[in-house]
């Protein structure tokens, strides 16, 4: 059976910009457009060309990508003609294939937001698209409010989406722009205008506002509409676009959708997914969201005891899909919720085979309960569940004795115009093959002054931990008040790129920060063979 062509449109560098706390730099917006082109999208929108100078600029030396950019804009403002619109004209001279014209649809937003007259706003749609069409360039027009027009005034909206298909607009997209509309209406409504402009002419672009734009975008496909924008990892306006990365995933993956539609993104790109998700969410400094579907860390994790002991006899019994199809990866994590099976499977990723039926495995089980039970969280500290493992099997090699340790924490308040000085010092001392070794160090904090003072003298195993970085650091409080316990994660790379996470507990935040990094450094030690 031949598929039907699904064109997918990414608004990631237009509607992606709109998103509370995101401040996309050139260099930013040039990574990303090379991103979404390997992914294999059909469109990407570049911004607002005349708006700000930073899209003036992407404009003026566009990226050269496979697939159509778009500048987006609005249509021609209402007292002027579009060929003495600056706005217009910022757009037609843009270096783009093509331009998205955002106009109302929505009589109520044309009387209160414009300001403007029914027929002036209908009017101000086809000279804008025309006047693109002319200078030879693409024209979409995003009727923006559609949905909540069209169930105030149905003539009016579709009047709206006529005016454009006639004065030549090659897609016309039907925007949920409140993100209010449900799934249900969406599929109707988009059944109804389907019957007027033909459906491989119409686009949806959804906002996430009440947690259903994927839904929604999904229904207007069924009901009609060819093209799909959306942006990656769900950025966008208030609580975001519909999200490119589940609905590309769902497109290629789900037999409703891959069995009829054919897109540009190929299966052996949607391999590609996580990473892409991630390394957007790593340019615009944000943690990736763990819950994220398909390409979250915790979308192929398995915490339950009950569920481990069936993904390893076979992953389908917790899977929908299997993660290596979205680039993402099956994780059995260890924590109070665990049995031997999560056990037994995460104790193998690290490179240690236990049977089951091992009396050493209970044991360690055990041992994990108890110190879950104490404020620690293995589950995102496999270095230290290594470590724990390590040492219930016996096999943890003896590296050094820590006879103490002492940080102290200075604040000089400089005179008045001078600026103030803050900073820390550590000392650490070792026992090392029976040699006391006593390091100081300062640092711009106490945790800092630690690191650097614990890391400073390891006798014969110094060569070892040379390339070990601290990369990221954690802290947790839980019960409460001043006697809280504090449970601080650290991680640590190295120059191969392994990366490792430990844990250490106490009420002491410097401490629970000590046991984290010892942690760390004798997990690096193991792993070099270090003796
Ligand atoms: C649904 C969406 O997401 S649309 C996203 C739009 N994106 C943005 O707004 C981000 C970039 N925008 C901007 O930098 C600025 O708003 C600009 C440069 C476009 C315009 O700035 P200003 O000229 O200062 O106008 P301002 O933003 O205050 O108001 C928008 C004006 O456009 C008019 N307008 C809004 N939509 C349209 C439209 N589709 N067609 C014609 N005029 C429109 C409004 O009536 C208002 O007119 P007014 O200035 O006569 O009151
Ligand atoms: C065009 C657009 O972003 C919207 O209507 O939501």
């Amino acid at each position: 059976m031949t598929r039907e062509r699904l064109t997918i449109f990414d608004t990631t560098l237009r509607d992606g910009a709109q998103t509370t706390g995101v401040d996309f730099s050139l260099a930013d917006k040039r990574q990303i457009a090379a991103l979404l082109d390997d992914l294999g999208v059909d469109y990407i929108e570049g911004g607002y060309p005349g708006a700000n100078p930073l899209d003036t600029e992407f404009f003026a030396k566009r990226p050269q990508t496979k697939a159509r950019f778009a500048a987006f804009g609005m249509t021609r403002r209402q007292g002027r003609s579009a060929a003495n619109d600056p706005g217009v004209a910022a757009l037609l001279d843009a270096d783009c294939d093509c331009v998205t014209f955002v106009a109302k649809a929505w009589d109520y937003q044309v009387r209160v937001a414009l300001r403007s007259t029914l027929e002036d706003n209908l009017d101000g749609i086809r000279q804008s698209v025309a006047a693109a069409v002319a200078r030879g360039k693409e024209a979409l027009v995003d009727c923006e409010h559609f949905f909540d027009g069209y169930k105030d005034n149905r003539d009016y909206a579709l009047c709206c989406a006529i005016a454009a298909h006639e004065a030549g607009a090659r897609w016309i997209v039907l925007c949920d722009t409140n993100g209010g509309s449900q799934p249900h209406e969406v599929e109707r409504i988009v059944a109804e205008v389907a019957r007027v402009i033909p459906g491989e002419r119409l686009g949806i672009h959804a906002h996430d506002d009440t947690g259903q734009a994927v839904a929604v975008s999904l229904a207007a496909l069924r009901g009609g509409v060819r093209q799909i924008q959306g942006a990656l990892n769900g950025l966008g306006e208030r609580c975001g676009n519909a999200n490119l990365t589940t609905i590309i995933a769902n497109l290629l993956l789900k037999s409703d959708y891959a069995d009829r539609f054919e897109i540009g993104v190929t299966r052996e790109s949607l391999t590609g997914l996580t990473r892409a998700s991630h390394a957007l969410d790593e340019l615009l400094n944000r943690a990736p969201n763990r819950h994220a579907p398909y390409v979250g860390a915790g979308a192929f994790a398995t915490k339950a005891g009950i569920h481990a002991s069936a993904v390893l006899a076979d992953p389908r019994t917790y899977e929908h899909v299997p993660p290596e199809s979205v680039g993402n990866q099956r994780r059995v994590l260890v924590s109070d919720q665990a049995g031997k099976s999560n056990i037994v499977a995460e104790l193998e990723r690290l490179g240690l085979t236990l049977r089951k039926d091992d009396p050493r495995l209970t044991r360690l089980l055990e041992e994990v309960k108890e110190k879950e039970a104490q404020g620690y969280a293995f589950e995102g500290a496999d270095a230290s569940f290594f470590l724990l493992a390590k040492r219930v099997l016996g096999e943890l090699p003896h590296y050094f004795d820590i006879e103490r340790y002492s940080v102290a924490v200075d604040r000089r308040f400089g005179a008045i115009g001078a600026s103030d000085d803050a900073g820390a010092e550590a000392i650490v001392k070792l026992r090392i093959d029976g040699r006391s070794t006593i390091s100081a160090a300062e640092g711009n904090g106490p945790i800092n002054a630690l690191d650097v003072a614990l890391r400073k003298d390891l006798g014969k195993y110094q060569s070892f931990i040379e390339d070990v970085k601290l990369v990221d650091y954690r802290v947790r409080v839980f019960q409460g008040g001043t006697d809280a316990v504090t449970r601080v994660l650290v991680e640590c790379a190295d120059a191969k790129g392994e990366i490792w996470s430990t844990v250490g507990v106490s009420p002491n935040v410097v401490d629970a920060s000590f046991e984290a990094l010892v942690d760390a450094i004798i997990y690096k030690l193991v792993k070099s063979g270090a003796t």
